[in-house]
């Protein structure tokens, strides 16, 4: 485990980047073009870690899959091809990988098991073992299958109505991925709005679901098909670079090719009602999903209350909004994250304990967390927890810190951005 010292930024962040390929479209990349029939061809698939853990699981079912940089090429061959893996799959440190691929393994006929990290083997996998059990699947584990590692006893499933306990992508898509390849029809009902990009890859796929209102319908015994994909830039990433030129004077970058799906874009709403000065443009759709240009400069931040709806569009960017909330005018309220706490950490503990390492005034909630802005930041360590979010929440604090921040585990950032100390560099010029 290394740690990078970095000092706070000598004048303003200036430029353009172009983040790196979105997470979650990335491995549903992967999972699709795996099962299909057909040659796949992915453009600005994300090399992070997480993504390449997916890769791997698929590599294991003897699927050829041929990774040059950012260009994939999946060589599909249909369900029927997959093979049973000799060894345990890794899942790495990858939530997304761990409950997607438990919808796939436990409703194909072959058997595997698999385990995660640390940090993974304490997340709670019981949110898809459940309602998956309901359609038929044979899933055994750790705590009566509540935790990694898993065994997965594949089978035809059955078609099955679930009534989704949790607001998660993950879970959805894990049930949409299972319902796919299950006997029958199946009927999921989301709790609320979370990412859509597995409904819309489906139908990239050739894959034909029903969506009215939270309910979504999928019949089974479906094959997708090859598809060409390129991979929108990830807001998520973005979002670091975002709030880092909206809290440093002098600053101004644009970010191009930013994903901008309504059910992922919750923290330009956020900042937007901060206060802050960002401007979207040359909006356009790729493939299914809308890609654009983020403009934002150095802007004057008011304290807000973040809950509700809004939440799941802005999970996993609830590190960089409270880093942006100590620099706001009053105070800010998070509400109804208490999933942060079964992130890769604990996000509430891990930001509190590190904003307030940094001088600044936040106090953990059950759901969330309270910040009273606006604090002049000292520096000091922060301590990534190995969670790439933490770590570069951190990275982005040192521009605006009176002294130097030192980050530890920088390396967990290679998780969904290997280049960011690149492009933090870049706009530092
Ligand atoms: O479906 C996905 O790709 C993701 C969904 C979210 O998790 P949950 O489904 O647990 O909310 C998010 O935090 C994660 O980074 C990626
Ligand atoms: C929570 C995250 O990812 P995952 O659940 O896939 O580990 C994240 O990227 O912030």
């Amino acid at each position: 485990m290394s740690e990078i010292k970095l000092q706070p930024a000598s004048t303003g962040i200036k430029g353009t980047l172009s983040v790196p390929g979105d997470k979650s479209i990335s491995h549903r990349s992967i999972i699709f073009s795996a099962l299909a029939e057909g040659t796949s061809h992915i453009s600005n698939f994300l090399t992070g870690e997480d993504c390449l853990r997916t890769v791997q699981a698929f590599r294991e079912f003897g699927v050829e899959i041929k990774q040059e940089g950012t260009n994939v090429t999946v060589q599909g061959k249909g369900l029927d091809a997959l093979r049973a893996p000799v060894n345990p799959i890794y899942f790495g440190n990858s939530g997304t990988t761990a409950r997607l691929m438990s919808g796939v393994l436990s409703a194909l006929p072959l058997f595997s098991t698999a385990y995660g990290d640390p940090s993974l083997s304490k997340r709670p996998m019981d949110r898809v073992v459940e309602p998956l059990s309901e359609m038929g699947a044979e899933i055994t584990g750790r705590e009566k299958g509540k935790f990694l590692p898993l065994a997965f006893n594949g089978q035809k499933l059955r078609g099955a109505t679930i009534e989704m306990k949790v607001k998660s992508a993950q879970v959805k898509s894990a049930l949409l991925l299972a319902g796919m390849l299950a006997e029958g029809e199946t009927v999921i009902y989301e709790k609320g709005i979370t990412r859509n990009h597995t409904e819309m890859l489906m139908s990239q796929y050739g894959i034909s679901l029903d969506k009215q209102g939270n309910k979504l319908t999928i019949s089974g015994n479906q094959q997708p098909q090859a598809s060409n994909l390129t991979v929108p830039g990830d807001i998520s990433s973005a979002a670091f670079f975002i709030v880092a030129a909206a809290i440093t004077p002098n600053s101004s970058i644009s970010i191009e090719n930013v994903g901008l799906n309504p059910t992922r874009d919750g923290i330009i709403t956020a900042l937007k009602k901060m206060g802050a000065h960002i401007e979207v443009d040359q909006v356009e759709k790729v493939g299914h999903e809308p890609v654009g240009r983020v403009y934002v400069k150095t802007s004057e931040l008011k304290g807000c209350t973040f809950e509700g709806e809004l939440i799941p569009n802005l999970i996993d960017e609830i590190p960089i909004l409270a880093l942006a909330a100590t620099q706001a005018e009053g105070t800010t309220y998070i509400k109804d994250a208490k999933e942060l706490r079964v992130k890769e950490t604990d996000r509430i503990e891990a930001v509190v304990t590190n904003l307030r390492k940094l001088g600044a005034e936040v106090e953990p909630t059950e759901d969330g967390m309270i910040i009273s802005g606006k604090n002049k930041l000292t520096g000091g360590s922060v301590d990534s927890y190995g969670d790439h979010r933490i770590g570069m929440m951190g990275a982005i604090a040192s521009l605006i810190t009176e002294g130097t921040v030192l980050i530890q585990d920088k390396e967990c950032i290679n998780i969904s951005y290997p280049n960011f100390f690149d492009h933090l560099k870049k706009v530092c010029k």
